[in-house]
C-alpha cells in the first residue's frame, strides 16, 4: 500500500487507530475454544466488529509463533482474511525481526511476499545491511524501533555516550539508508514527551505509537506533539480493545471501546 492510500483512509475514516491482534489462547472467551481455529475465529470477530473505527491491524507474531504450526495457520488465515475482505486496511507484521543482509532478505520474503503484510516492525541495532533488503520491496513499509514504550526502553535507545541519544541516531542515520521514504518509527505512547524533538528529526514519517490503553499511554499527548501535516501517526491498542470484555459479547464490546478511540482521534483531524 502506498502511504497516500493510508493517508486517504485516514482522512476518510477520521482515524488513525491501529487494532493489535494479540491474540492469547488464555484470554479469548471460553465459547470460542469450541471452534476448529480459535485464534482466526476470535480474529474475524474482532476485525468485522472493529473495521469501520480502524485503519490498520497489527498481529503480533509472537502470539502465533507460540502455537507452532497451528498458530502460523491462523495467522495465515487472518493476513489472507484482511486482504481479501478489506484491502484498504494497513497491515502490519509486528514481528521485530533483524539479521545480516542475506537472512534480512529472507524475513522481508516471509511478511511481503508470502504473507502479503503492508509493513513489518524491524529491530535497528544491525544497522543498515540489516534494514536495506526490508527497503527492497515497493510500496512496503519498513517500521523501524525508535523509542520503546517498554521501561527497558531507558537501558539504551536513551543512553549518549558520544552526546546523541541512541534513538535519535536510529533515527537520523535510518533516513539515509536506500529507499528511507519506506521507513515508519515506533514511539512508545509512554514516551510522549520526547515526541516534539523525535518530530524535528522526522518531520514527515509515520510513526507507530503503541502503549496507550493498558500501558497506560496519553493519546491526547501523542496527537498533541506527533501529529504532521499528513497525519503521520498510528496509535496502536491492543488489549485495551481486544480484551474489553471475555463474555460472548467480546467482539461488540471491543466494536464500543475502537469508536470510543476513533471518537476522540477525529478531534485532531
Ligand atoms: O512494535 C510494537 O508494536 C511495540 C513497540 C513498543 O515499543 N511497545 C509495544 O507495546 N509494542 C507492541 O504493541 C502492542 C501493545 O499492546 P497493548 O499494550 O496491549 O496495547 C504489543 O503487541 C507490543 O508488542
Amino acid at each position: 500500500m502506498t502511504t497516500q492510500a493510508l493517508v486517504t483512509q485516514i482522512r476518510e475514516k477520521r482515524s488513525f487507530l491501529c487494532v493489535g491482534l494479540d491474540t492469547d489462547m488464555n484470554k479469548i472467551p471460553e465459547h470460542l475454544k469450541a471452534e476448529e481455529d480459535p485464534l482466526f475465529a476470535f480474529n474475524k470477530a474482532i476485525i468485522d466488529a472493529t473495521h469501520e473505527y480502524a485503519v490498520a491491524y497489527k498481529p503480533n507474531i509472537a502470539f502465533y509463533e507460540a502455537h507452532g504450526i497451528e498458530g502460523w495457520k491462523s495467522l495465515k488465515k487472518t493476513i489472507d482474511y484482511l486482504n481479501k475482505h478489506h484491502p484498504e486496511l494497513f497491515t502490519i507484521a509486528d514481528a521485530k525481526r533483524g539479521d545480516i543482509g542475506n537472512t534480512a532478505t529472507m524475513y522481508a520474503n516471509a511478511f511481503f511476499k508470502d504473507l502479503n503484510f503492508d509493513s513489518v516492525t524491524v529491530a535497528p541495532y544491525m544497522g543498515r545491511d540489516s534494514v536495506e533488503p526490508f527497503l527492497q520491496f515497493k510500496n512496503k513499509h519498513t517500521i523501524l524501533l525508535a523509542l520503546t514504550s517498554n521501561p527497558g526502553a531507558f537501558d539504551f535507545q536513551t543512553g549518549s555516550d558520544d552526546g546523541e541519544e541512541l534513538y535519535k541516531k536510529v533515527l537520523r542515520t535510518s533516513a539515509t539508508y536506500e529507499n528511507a521514504s519506506q521507513l515508519m518509527y515506533v514511539v512508545g505512547a509512554t514516551k510522549a514527551e520526547y515526541l516534539k524533538e523525535i518530530r524535528t528529526l522526522v518531520p514527515d514519517s509515520f510513526l507507530l505509537v503503541p502503549g496507550v490503553g493498558a500501558q497506560g499511554g496519553s493519546l491526547e499527548e501523542v496527537c498533541k506533539y506527533g501529529l504532521n501535516s499528513q497525519v503521520g501517526l498510528l496509535i496502536n491498542s491492543s488489549r485495551g480493545i481486544i480484551y474489553a470484555s471475555s463474555g460472548e459479547d467480546f467482539a461488540e464490546v471491543a466494536g464500543n471501546k475502537a469508536a470510543e478511540l476513533q471518537e476522540q482521534m477525529a478531534k485532531w483531524l
